[in-house]
């Protein structure tokens, strides 16, 4: 049988104790987030009937007409628009999204419907929470940080934030749906509908993730490569619109408290007798001139804010 393109993990050995099942597991995540920072989780704790339900609990909220959609817009004090959102018009993205913070949060707008809408983002939001600990810990371990190192620096839940995102049919002319990037955050987790169209790079080329039911998309993230010094990589992903069809798909992005500082920690620098890659950064600095790369889009888009504005080049 052929190698699947993106490796998938097993992650039932962490919950159960079991030390062998661990150590593979650990080897796969470890070569993957070195290369690339892709990989993909099975029996992860979030069931698998919650995150069908999800889609078409979003497919139905999607396909309502504009007028019921703007019903959640967003308040406009949220430090991200939480609620309903389209992308601007000359956005290459062609995509229209629901964004909300943790359960709870005052800033979260909540369609009224579908009537079980709410509840189920709800339950999916606490239920990656618990898995993005997970994978934290597990990466943590694989980067031989002391235990917990990542769980004490990353304690504040409240920063994280998921997107429900509905992508239109791809055209004759073009099929962008998310321009490629890296994420910000710390650990991202994705899953999304049989139609596909996420791709990861990996040495160059593009490759897609073969959508799977149940299964979720790890992708490591910026502040834990500028945490390893780039041992592991944020991955450089983006999606690909399929023809005749919308695709549908969530964003978990497991984040970090904006007042932390985020350098190389010394584990990879002086300890190993290597040079920072990067200069340290507040990190609400760096979320500001992302979301600026998205208000005010510079005319070349490779003149966009990523983490190497960060870089030390001598
Ligand atoms: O929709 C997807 O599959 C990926 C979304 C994504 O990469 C993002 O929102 O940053
Ligand atoms: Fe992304």
């Amino acid at each position: 049988m052929a190698e699947p393109l993106i490796p998938t993990v097993d992650l039932s050995p962490f919950t159960k104790n079991d030390e062998d099942g661990k150590k593979k597991a650990m080897e796969v995540i470890t070569k993957a987030c070195s290369e690339y920072g892709f990989f993909q989780i099975v029996n992860h704790g979030v069931p698998i009937n919650l995150l069908q339900r999800a889609l078409e609990l979003s497919k139905v909220f999607f396909e309502y007409p504009s007028d019921e959609k703007l019903k959640s817009s967003p308040a406009s004090n949220a430090p991200l628009p939480a609620g309903y959102n389209t992308q601007p018009q000359q956005s290459p993205d062609k995509n229209e999204y629901l964004l909300m913070f943790p359960p709870g949060s005052t800033f979260n707008v909540f369609p009224q419907n579908p009537p079980d809408f709410k509840r189920v983002l709800e339950d999916v939001f606490s239920k990656l929470r618990e898995t993005g600990l997970l994978v934290e810990t597990i990466v943590n371990q694989c980067l031989g940080l002391p235990p917990n190192f990542l769980k004490e620096y990353n304690h504040d839940r409240s920063w994280d934030f998921m997107v429900a995102l509905r992508y239109f049919p791809a055209t004759e002319s073009e099929n962008n749906g998310l321009t490629e990037h890296e994420d910000s955050n710390c650990i991202s987790l994705v899953f999304q509908d049989e139609a596909g169209g996420l791709e990861v790079r990996k040495d160059g080329e593009w490759i897609p993730v073969i959508p799977a039911k149940g299964t979720l998309v790890v992708n490591i993230s910026d502040v834990i490569q500028v945490l390893s010094n780039n041992k592991f990589k944020s991955a450089t992903h983006r999606v690909v619109r399929p023809k005749g069809r919308s695709r549908y798909s969530f964003a978990f992005f497991y984040n970090l408290q904006g007042d932390k500082w985020v350098e190389p920690l010394p584990h990879f620098t002086k300890d190993i007798g290597e040079s920072p890659k990067y200069r340290g950064f507040q990190y609400s600095e760096y979320l500001q001139l992302r979301l600026r790369n998205k208000t005010h889009p510079p005319t070349t888009p490779e003149d966009e804010i990523r983490i190497t504005h960060y870089n030390i080049t001598s």
